[in-house]
């Protein structure tokens, strides 16, 4: 076995399979994927328990990305791609005509691999979903500013710099700024796609930490490369292989004792 050190979550394994309605914020059915004639997600089926950090976990190429890309529907981007099945928030389905996209993804914010603030000062990223809302009182967005920068491990750094541009932070703080910027506009889920990939290992912990916090308030979905990362972040872990999903568990469970083959043989550094 490769040494993954226990999970730091505090939180009592859940039963994934018998989540009560209140536990649960999403629930991913029977999804099927393609991109053209390629299946990149089989028959998927899913819970995703409330202010809970889950990981997808798998070698590249195993549909991670595609999978989370779908609970916000940023695969509605993809020409080529086609969707079987539902994904329900709380009991509506997001894949349904009438679901208002621009709405969902205000529900569910997106994190990125590389840092993407915008070409503007501190402050007006943070605030940058309010202002489309259409806020103006500046008490409203100040009270947002330390709210989220506090939320996100940030304000003591930056308060004193709020109208610097925001590329003067480093990558790590950029990243803490692409997550409070997430939070001002207080969804209930982040989705987080390798946020720490692209960071020297003292950011990587910086987060990690943050991610630990950030569960408190909402439902945390990561994709991460690193099996330690979703060790020590992730209360519940997903292993998928060839766009299935082989094991899905508590996550102190299925690095120690997995109950699959192909997760053991991932885990143990076998293949991938
Ligand atoms: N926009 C796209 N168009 C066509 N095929 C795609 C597209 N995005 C992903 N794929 C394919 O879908 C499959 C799953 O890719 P995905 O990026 O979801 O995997 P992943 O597990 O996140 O991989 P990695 O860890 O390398 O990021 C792969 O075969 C990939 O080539």
């Amino acid at each position: 076995m490769i040494s993954v050190n226990p999970t730091n979550s505090s939180a009592e394994p859940l039963d994934l399979e018998n989540l009560t309605q209140e536990q649960t914020t999403l629930e991913i059915k029977n999804l099927d994927l393609f991109y053209g004639e390629a299946q990149a997600l089989h028959d998927i089926s899913m819970k995703i328990p409330k202010n809970r950090v889950t990981a997808f976990i798998g070698p590249s190429g195993c549909g991670k990305s595609t999978l989370l890309r779908c609970i916000n529907r940023m695969n509605d981007l993809v020409e080529i791609c086609r969707i079987d099945g539902e994904i329900l928030l709380h009991d509506k389905n997001i894949y349904e005509r009438d679901v208002d996209v621009a709405a969902l993804r205000r529900r569910i914010g997106m994190v990125f691999q590389r840092p993407n603030p915008f070409p503007k000062s501190i402050y007006e990223n943070v605030v940058y979903g309010l202002r489309l809302q259409g806020v103006k009182d500046r008490r409203v967005l100040d009270e947002a500013v330390e709210r989220s920068l506090k939320g996100a491990a940030l304000w003591d750094e930056v308060k004193d710099r709020l109208n610097e541009n925001a590329f003067s932070l480093s990558g790590g703080q950029q990243q803490r700024l692409v997550i409070a910027r997430s939070i001002a506009i207080e969804p209930e889920v982040l989705l987080l796609d390798e946020p720490t990939s692209a960071l020297d290992p003292i950011s990587t912990l910086t987060i990690e930490e943050l991610i630990t916090e950030l569960k408190e308030k909402y439902t945390v979905v990561i994709v991460t490369h690193n099996m330690q990362q979703a060790a020590r972040v992730s209360d519940q872990t997903a292993f998928m292989y060839m766009g299935k999903l082989i094991e899905y568990a508590d996550t102190n469970a299925l690095f120690t004792t997995p109950a699959q083959k192909q997760t053991e043989d991932y885990i143990t550094g076998r293949y991938g």
